[in-house]
């Protein structure tokens, strides 16, 4: 693992010559040891998981591609946003990679940011959740972390199985199990005919709030925000991680697994906008964006909506 010092070249875009006509590339700063708390962007430059869980690999050009979108977007927000720079992988390391991620996390909200992982396959996860353990485990009470993960899959494959990016989730719920936390999970989206029996009755047995692509639609989302409501009210802390393919594939072609029903972009700002105003979130990621499949950079431009919807009043 390394941590690549900030490249703010990417940071370009649009320039108008009229007053309030700023966007992100001309706000953004380079993140500094005495930086005053704020949005901290952090790249996890990382698909040795998508590689292992037998995927589709090139989430790794992930991070530099939804900063790419989300430089132009208009500015819109109160308060500074920094790039805290990219975690790589060395070769297999991955292990030492998620660590790694969880360390600058942890520093990021210590310092009282408010971290957003760019992904990255879905094994950034682990590390996004080490982050905030790590930060919260001076706490004299077991933290009460919520995770909310919109996806397709649960991403509760077995890890003894070997580590990917289809186990993050069973890894924090034995991570919960060994220091004697609550493991509270909401998974979103999920495509029932992408995910096997085992793997529902894993979450069965996990207590996973579950609700399936098809389920959520215009008519229901008040249903859908009052189960999360009570989801959230046993929870003291979120964390929000987005996966890609939880979209439907001609809205996000540029995921490993793309997704034929899936969950359209205003129903899922319209719950994360929701989500954000609970009050309760500390670190949000976004994995899965692979540009190699990616369609005149749709998905990236999906990615960077809803960074900026999550950001607006952060
Ligand atoms: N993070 C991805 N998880 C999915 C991938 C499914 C697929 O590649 O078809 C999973 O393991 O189920
Ligand atoms: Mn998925
Ligand atoms: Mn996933």
């Amino acid at each position: 693992m390394k941590t690549d010092d900030v490249d703010m070249r990417v940071w370009k875009g649009r320039i108008d010559q009229e007053p309030d006509s700023t966007r992100w590339h001309q706000v953004i700063q380079p993140l500094a040891d005495d930086s005053q708390g704020g949005v901290a962007l952090i790249g996890f430059s990382v698909d040795v998981g998508v590689k292992r869980n037998q995927g589709r690999p090139g989430a790794a050009a992930g991070p530099v591609e939804i900063r790419s979108a989300l430089a132009n977007l208009a500015w819109h927000r109160e308060g500074p946003v920094f790039d805290a720079g990219n975690v790589t992988c060395d070769r297999d390391a991955l292990d030492i990679a998620q660590h790694a991620l969880g360390a600058r996390i942890g520093a990021l909200l210590d310092a009282n940011h408010f971290p957003i992982v760019l992904g990255g396959g879905h094994e950034v996860a682990f590390g996004s959740w080490l982050g905030l353990a790590r930060h919260l485990e001076a706490h004299a009470s077991p933290p009460r972390i919520g995770i909310i993960n919109f996806d397709a899959h649960f991403d509760l494959r077995d890890p003894r199985q070997g580590v990917s990016s289809g186990t993050p989730f069973s890894q924090i719920a034995l991570q919960c199990h060994e220091r004697g936390w609550p493991f509270l999970y909401a998974c979103l989206g999920i495509s029932r005919a992408s995910n096997t029996r085992i793997l529902f009755e894993r979450a069965a047995q996990l207590d996973v709030l579950v609700r399936e692509d098809h389920e959520i639609h215009p008519t229901n989302l008040d249903m859908i925000k009052r189960d999360l409501d009570a989801f959230i009210a046993d929870c003291d802390h979120l964390y929000l991680t987005i996966d890609l393919d939880v979209l439907p594939a001609a809205e996000a072609p540029g995921v490993s697994a793309p997704a034929a029903h899936g969950v359209s972009l205003p129903l899922i700002e319209n719950l994360i906008r929701w989500i954000r105003d609970r009050g309760k979130l500390r670190v949000a990621d976004i994995a899965e964006l692979n540009p190699n499949f990616d369609i005149d950079g749709r998905t990236a431009k999906a990615a960077a909506r809803l960074i900026h919807h999550l950001t607006l009043n952060a």
